[in-house]
Formats: C-alpha cells, structure tokens, sequence
C-alpha cells in the first residue's frame, strides 16, 4: 500500500501542498484531478522521492520513500515516474528507448517485450526511428511504453496523454490501463482531462489549491458533485437555487446542473436570455443569462440572442443532487 502521512510542501514560502493524507492500495488506480497549479506534479515528484518533505511522510509498504537528500540517483526502483518531460535518449531508436531496461541476457525475451509494447503504442512501424526525429505525441507514447518496460510495482502518471491526439488517446487509454490492470500495478495519474478517469479509475482525488476536497470513485463524484469546481472538471456547468427551477421548492438551496441536464421548454422553468451559441459538434452550447449570471445549457440547435427561454431539468436530477448534498 501507498501511504501520503500528512504531508505539507513549498517550494519557497508559498504552500502548494497542505496537509495532504492518502492511502492507495496495491493494484487500485487512483486519478489526481484538479486545476492546473493546484499542486498534482507537485504530489506525484513527493511521492516518487523527487522533492525533500520537511511535515509529512510517504510509504509504500514498510519503506520510507526518502527524497533527494537520501538517494543520490533519483526515484525508488518500485517505483515509475512518467514526467511531463519525457526522459527519453533522443539519439536512440524507439526499439532501444523501449528496451532499454530489459535484460539483454534473455534477448528472444527482450525483443518479444520491446515488440509486445511498441505494439501496444502503436509504433512498431517507427522501431528503427530514432527518437529525436518523431512529434511530441509520438515521444509521449515512446515514454510510456519505456516505463512500463521496467514492470514497475507503481506507475506515477502525470499527464500521461496531453501531447496525443485524439485520434490515437482513446485507444491507447483503453490499452494501457487494461494493461496496467492485467499486471496487477498500482496506478497514481494526475490529470485535468475527465476523460483520462471517469472510465478508469477506481478512485479519484480532488486537489484544489493545494489540499484534498473529495476523494471519492469517480461515478459518485460526477452525480453527485460537491461544488462548482468539482463539476467544472467533467463540463459546463451551474450552480443555481432549486425554486427557481421549480417554483412550487420552498427551498432556496442551490443545485448543480450540468449544460447537458436541462431541456429548454416552452412555457415554465427557469428563464433566460440567450447570449450566445456555440457549436459543438452533437449539439449547441448555449450561454444565457438568469439575473446577471450567466447560465449554460446544451441544445440540438443554435438559438438566437435576446430570445427568451425557459429552462427544466428532470425531477430525478434534483432528487439525486439533494440526495448529495
Ligand atoms: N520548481 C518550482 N519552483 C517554484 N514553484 C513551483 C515549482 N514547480 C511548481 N511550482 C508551483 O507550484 C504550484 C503547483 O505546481 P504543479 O506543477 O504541482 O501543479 P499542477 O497541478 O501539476 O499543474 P499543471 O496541471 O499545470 O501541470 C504552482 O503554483 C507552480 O507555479
């Protein structure tokens, strides 16, 4: 098991991280999720050794994981860290970059493996490329494929897919966490890209401004989201008082809507003025306002600014966000 023990960290005087307490268990993926600067690189270069701690200590099992001031090479061997900066040999091929860690005394069993994961990647047509000459998203998977070589029994994620395109990210996604599954690794990802958890994660961590806000799976935290940043992560969304949306609440406590909840409806609901409409491929999203604030909806077609409106979302979702609160 991973234990963060109360830990705080600057890098000068100002906090980054406060008073951060987690436990992660072998084989769990746990997501880190929050803004950007809130603190998840931060985290990741703590727990894998990078940063000295002076409040706050990290487990991984029974051994300490000391920083910097203790080990002169870098990172705990258990232990993988994929940076943002991806740590490859630029003048090597991708077979190399790969193999590198492999034992070359069983070399039929190298080559499988550095074949099995340049697969894995999809890069087994640029083997003998050497690294310096691919994209950046080319080099991200190259990176990956490099600390998964070395079977780590944790695999720290930052950012593990921001340079790759979509085209490529959902497959590799499903691959690579499938992978990491099947071995049985203990996965830390930070991320801004609900895309990157929702589906793989078994727990996710809430960083805002250096400290925990939830921790909580995934599927709990998008129904029932405890505020606006939290929602904020997943999509467009509100935050407005239930009687509003139904006049006969006798309740003024506020609810999160995502723009995707509500339905705009001829007669009755909440009703505002529409800014703006901005095309999104499946549908609209639209910008409005209810008493100066602006309030975001989703709609199958564009709607021309200064109509008014009225909007509804579903008793089922009211009944499940106060069901939350
Ligand atoms: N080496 C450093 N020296 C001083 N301050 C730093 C250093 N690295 C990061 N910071 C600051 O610490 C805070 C947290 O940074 P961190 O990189 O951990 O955030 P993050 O959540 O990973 O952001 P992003 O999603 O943009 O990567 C930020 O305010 C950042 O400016």
């Amino acid at each position: 098991m991973l234990h963060v023990d109360h830990v705080s960290f600057a890098y000068d005087e100002t906090p980054v991280l406060e008073d951060i307490n987690l436990k992660v268990a072998k084989g769990e993926h746990v997501a880190i999720i929050g803004e950007s600067g809130c603190g998840k690189s931060t985290l990741l270069k703590i727990i894998y050794g990078l940063l000295h701690i002076k409040i706050g200590e990290v487990y991984w099992d029974d051994n300490q994981v000391l920083g910097p001031l203790y080990n002169l090479v870098p990172g705990e061997s258990y232990m993988k860290y994929l940076s943002q900066d991806f740590d490859l040999m630029p003048y090597t091929t991708v077979e190399e970059n790969v193999g590198q860690y492999l034992s070359v005394f069983e070399p039929e069993e190298m080559q499988k493996r550095t074949n099995e994961l340049m697969e894995m990647i999809e890069m087994a047509d640029f083997a003998r490329t050497k690294v310096k000459y691919l994209s950046g998203g080319q080099q991200q998977r190259v990176a990956l494929a490099r600390v998964l070589a070395q079977e780590p029994q944790i695999l720290l994620l930052d950012e593990p897919f921001s340079h790759i395109d979509n085209f490529r990210k959902n497959n590799l996604r499903r691959n690579l966490f499938a992978y990491l599954r099947s071995k049985g690794i203990t996965i830390l990802t930070a991320t801004h890209d609900h895309n990157d958890m929702l589906p793989f994660a078994d727990r996710v961590i809430v960083l805002r401004d250096g400290r925990i806000i939830a921790k909580d799976t995934p599927k709990h935290l998008y129904s029932q989201p405890k505020d606006l940043y939290i929602a904020s992560l997943f999509g467009e969304a509100n935050k407005i008082p239930i009687n509003i949306i139904k006049t006969y609440a006798d309740t003024k406590r506020r609810i999160i809507v995502y723009a995707h909840e509500f339905r705009v409806s001829q007669k009755s609901g909440l009703e505002v003025v529409v800014k703006n409409s901005y095309y999104m491929g499946g549908h609209y999203m639209i910008v409005g306002t209810y008493e100066g604030q602006n309030i975001y909806f989703n709609h199958h077609e564009a709607l021309e600014p200064g109509k008014d409106v009225f909007l509804n979302i579903a008793i089922e979702t009211i009944n499940q966000r106060m069901a939350g609160m």
